[in-house]
C-alpha cells in the first residue's frame, strides 16, 4: 500500500461555555483534521492537529505549511511501514501538533491493515483497563466555579481539575476553599496551574494549600516549562504531589525530570509529544522509574482524543485520564472513536482509530 496524498481542512467547533486557564480562554475548538490517503480504495487514515500556540508554539498555519513543506514531501509515495512513524521526527524539529496529527493517521492506517483496534494493534495483551475522565473547571470567581462544579458532579464526574493561577495565590486559596466546603468530600479535586507562579509565589502556594487540608490531590505544572529543579525541589518539598504537564514534550524532558525528581506524576499529551510513537518513549521511562501517568489533551475534539484513549488503553503506567475538552463541545461532529458514559471512557467498535472517517472525509473529497 503506497501513500498517495495528505489532505486537511480547518473546522471550528464551539463549546459550551469558555474554557478558561491562566494562559488563555478559548471558545471554539480549532481543529485542523487530517487525511492520508493510500492507492487501496477506502483506505485513509484520519488525525487531528490544534493550534495551542501558547504552549507548543503551534498555530494553524504553522500546523498546515509542515504538512504542505515537510510532510507531503516526505510521504507521498512511501509505502506503507512502522518506519515512518520515526522519519517524521527526524526530519523536522518541533512542530509536534501537525506530527501528532500524522502520527495518528499513519497508526489509524497501519492499525486498519492489521485488522486491529490501535490500542490492540499498539499492545497485543492491553489488560482490561476501565478510565474515568475528570472534568475540569475554568479559572472565574469563585461563585462561578462553585456552581460549574457542582453542576458537573451532578452531572456524574467524581474528578475535578480546577484551573488556578491568573491572580495572586490568596485568591486561588479562597476559590479552592470555596469549592472544597461546596462539594461532597468524595469528590477529587486536583490544581493545574499553567505554569503560573515564580518560586516564591509556588513556594507560597504547596505550603498553604498543605496547611489548609484541602485534600488536593495533585497540583499540575505549578511553574515554567523549563524549570525543572524548581519542579523537582516542589515535589520532594511538600506533601500535595506535583504533576509535571508543560515541562514534558519528549523522552528529553522525561529524562531531566527524572534527574530533578519531578518523578511521581506526568501529563503525557499527544499534541506535546508528537504523536504516539514519541509518548511510547516517554511512557517507557516512566515505567522503568515507576512515574504515574496521566493522558491529557489540548482543547481537541473526538479524532485526536481517540487516538489519546488508545494510546492510554495501552500503556499500563497510564493510570487516569484528562479527556473533557470532547465533552466540552456544543455539537459532537464526529462520530465513533470515544464514548463517554458520564466520567467512564471507552472505544467504539472497529478497526484503526475506529472514527466514522466517511464523515469527515466527504468534506475533503467533495
Ligand atoms: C482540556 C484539558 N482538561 C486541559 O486542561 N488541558 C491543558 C490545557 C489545554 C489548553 O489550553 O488547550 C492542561 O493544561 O492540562
Ligand atoms: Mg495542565
Amino acid at each position: 500500500m503506497f501513500i498517495t496524498d495528505i489532505k486537511y481542512y480547518r473546522y471550528g467547533t464551539p463549546l459550551k461555555k469558555p474554557f478558561k486557564t491562566s494562559l488563555r480562554t478559548v471558545e471554539v475548538i480549532e481543529s485542523i483534521y487530517v487525511f492520508i490517503e493510500t492507492n487501496v480504495d477506502g483506505f485513509v487514515g484520519v488525525g487531528e492537529a490544534v493550534p495551542t500556540y501558547v504552549i507548543t508554539g503551534d498555530t494553524k498555519g504553522g500546523i498546515e505549511a509542515a504538512i504542505e513543506e515537510v510532510f507531503k514531501p516526505l510521504l507521498i509515495n512511501k509505502p506503507l511501514s512502522k518506519d515512518l512513524l520515526q522519519e517524521i521526527h527526524e526530519i523536522i524539529v518541533g512542530n509536534t501538533s501537525a506530527k501528532a496529527a500524522i502520527d495518528m493517521a499513519l497508526y489509524d492506517l497501519l492499525a486498519q491493515d492489521a485488522e486491529l483496534p490501535l490500542y490492540k494493534y499498539l499492545n497485543h495483551n492491553p489488560g482490561n483497563k476501565s478510565l474515568e475522565t475528570c472534568y475540569t473547571v475554568s479559572l472565574n470567581e469563585a461563585d462561578e466555579m462553585v456552581a460549574d462544579a457542582l453542576r458537573y458532579v451532578r452531572e456524574g464526574y467524581n474528578h475535578l481539575k480546577i484551573k488556578v493561577g491568573k491572580d495572586n495565590v490568596e485568591t486561588d486559596l479562597n476559590r479552592l476553599k470555596a469549592l472544597r466546603n461546596a462539594l461532597p468530600t468524595k469528590v477529587i479535586l486536583s490544581a493545574d496551574a499553567n505554569q503560573a507562579w515564580d518560586e516564591e509565589s509556588a513556594h507560597y502556594a504547596l505550603k498553604h494549600f498543605d496547611e489548609a487540608n484541602l485534600n488536593i490531590e495533585s497540583i499540575e505544572q505549578p511553574v515554567n516549562r523549563y524549570e525543572y529543579s524548581l519542579l523537582g525541589e516542589l515535589a520532594r518539598g511538600y506533601h500535595i504531589p506535583v504533576m509535571a504537564d508543560e515541562s514534558l514534550f519528549s523522552p528529553y524532558d522525561a529524562n531531566q525530570l527524572i534527574e530533578t525528581g519531578a518523578d511521581k506524576l506526568w501529563n503525557i499529551k499527544l499534541m506535546k509529544s508528537g504523536g504516539i510513537f514519541q509518548a511510547l518513549k516517554i511512557h517507557a521511562i516512566a515505567k522503568s522509574h515507576n512515574v504515574s501517568c496521566m493522558v491529557g489533551c489540548m482543547m481537541e475534539t473526538h479524532v485526536s482524543v481517540t487516538a489519546a484513549l488508545h494510546f492510554s488503553l495501552a500503556a499500563d503506567q497510564v493510570e487516569r485520564v484528562d479527556f473533557d475538552a470532547p465533552l466540552m463541545v456544543l455539537q459532537r461532529e464526529v462520530q465513533g472513536g470515544i464514548q463517554y458514559d458520564k466520567a467512564k471512557v471507552f472505544l467504539s467498535e472497529g478497526n484503526g482509530l475506529g472514527i466514522d472517517r466517511a464523515y469527515l472525509y466527504k468534506k475533503v473529497s467533495s
